[in-house]
């Protein structure tokens, strides 16, 4: 019989297995098993952190697995992933005591495996808790000892070694493997900011303002989603570097805006809002799954103002003339290497070919929606990733290409101030960092037409 703290870990296993061998994604697969365990809240809670951390954790905790392991390559998926998952427990989490993660573990492998597994469990996790594990300082090679360190791909760390300089990877790096705070968005049509942090500092929910949006609030202490205000939809989680998108888009009342990849409509109802829900915004997305979800979104916020279609960004000259636009949100679909904390797979899933192909993606997208600007109008180009092929390179190469386009400079005079001497600010835009903000990795700019007129050619 299986008590709930072995049966806790063995779900934790299975979805290890899956998101690790499989290439699931981490959120979906958890809210997937979450729903079928009849866990209680606790117990969730846990097993999220232990799927969650041990993932963050996966290079490191091979690297010492495989120290103590004679002959690693030959152990089952399984077993592996348990040396991992127990490995996380003893060294990152104070609450559980060692005795009895080594004692759960061997109980999950005699169950799984037979006698002798549960013999290599027992004396690789005994050792360690004897002996401690292997110092990483002793690694030589600097991009190799980041790597474990922190838990990135080697290409990963030596790609950004090259793009940002040692410190600003160090940073970023460490970083991704912290806890990150959580940030909300009031939603000022159903109640204001101060009034909603009353309610919640009145239940015990510590917050405090955000310096990047006049409807953001970061969470200090207390856990906002079980609070009522969540489920009247009088807030939206929402990163703030996120935030930040919507807020350098220079939006007024009664404009025609195109979010051309809005799925799953953050920015989408965040524009809305900043309008009051007077104007007109199409909202597209690719896949009309993820398109659906716009909708729901706007609807639970009560905005009526937007219009959600399936539609791909570089064939919307065929539904819109041109220059029907006073603003343009290409959110572009992107690597995502700045969300690492918050989807912890995709450090391992993502290949550099990947970023190759993204970059020219999101070229063509440009190329085909700026012609729906009008000639006064902005277009805001974001990406929640840090890789200069995509954003500063990928905005050089298009405006070299394209000479009618230019980066408004008013952009950056709008940045927030704690923003305006931030690392990544460059003439194509400001790379923000995890550690900039304690929020996500985000690229974003603005491009305007470019008056040639008095330009001889
Ligand atoms: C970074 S996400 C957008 C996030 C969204 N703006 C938000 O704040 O919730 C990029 C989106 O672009 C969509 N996408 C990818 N290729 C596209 C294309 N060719 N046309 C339109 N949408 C596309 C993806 O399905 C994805 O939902």
């Amino acid at each position: 019989m299986k008590n709930e703290n072995q049966r806790l870990r063995d779900i934790a296993l299975d979805i290890l297995l899956t998101i690790g061998e499989s290439g699931g994604f981490s959120h979906l697969v958890i809210d997937q098993k979450l729903k079928k365990s009849q866990l209680e809240l606790r117990d969730k809670a846990l097993l999220t952190e232990l799927v969650y951390g041990t993932m963050q954790h996966k290079l490191t905790l091979q690297y010492y697995t495989n120290y103590f392991v004679k002959k690693p390559e030959k152990m089952k998926n399984w077993v592996k992933w348990l040396f991992y998952l127990s490995i996380y427990q003893m060294e990152y989490l104070e609450k559980i005591p060692d005795h009895a993660i080594i004692h759960e573990s061997v109980e999950i492998a005699k169950n799984r495996g037979h006698k002798g597994i549960a013999n290599l469990v027992n004396g690789v996790l005994r050792t360690i808790q004897r002996n401690g594990l292997p110092d990483l300082n002793n690694i030589t090679d600097l991009i190799e000892r980041l790597s474990i360190q922190t838990s990135h791909p080697y290409w990963l760390v030596k790609r950004w070694f090259l793009q940002f300089g040692e410190e600003i990877t160090r940073e970023m790096c460490e970083t991704n493997t912290a806890h990150k705070q959580m940030s909300i968005r009031v939603q000022p049509l159903k109640i204001r900011r101060d009034e909603l942090m009353k309610q919640l500092e009145n239940d015990g929910i510590h917050t405090k303002t955000s310096p990047i949006s006049d409807q953001g609030m970061i969470i200090e202490e207390g856990n906002v989603l079980n609070h009522e205000t969540f489920q009247q939809h009088f807030f939206t989680v929402q990163d703030e570097s996120s935030m930040l998108v919507a807020e350098l888009m220079d939006i007024k009342q009664g404009m025609t805006i195109l979010d051309s990849c809005s799925a799953p409509g953050g920015k989408t109802t965040h524009i809305a809002e900043k309008m009051q829900d007077n104007g007109e915004i199409y909202a597209y997305d690719l896949h009309e799954k993820k398109a659906k979800l716009v909708a729901k979104k706007a609807k639970e916020l009560d905005l009526t103002c937007i219009q959600v279609g399936q539609k791909d960004a570089r064939k919307l000259q065929e539904t819109h003339s041109k220059e029907t636009f006073d603003r343009i949100l290409v959110d572009a679909p992107c690597s995502g290497l700045g969300v690492l904390r918050s989807k912890p797979d995709i450090r391992y899933n993502k290949k550099e070919e990947d970023i190759h192909q993204l970059a020219r993606i999101q070229k063509d997208i440009l190329t085909h929606v700026l012609p729906l600007l009008k000639k006064d109008g902005k277009l805001v180009y974001s990406t929640c990733t840090v890789d200069k092929e995509e954003n500063e390179q990928m905005i050089q190469s298009f405006l070299d290409e394209n000479p009618e386009y230019k980066i408004d400079s008013s952009f950056f005079e709008e940045l927030p101030e704690v923003l305006k001497s931030a690392k990544g600010r460059t003439q194509f835009g400001i790379q923000i960092f995890p550690q900039d903000l304690d929020s996500d990795g985000f690229f974003i700019t603005r491009i305007m037409y470019q008056d040639n007129s008095n330009v001889s050619r």
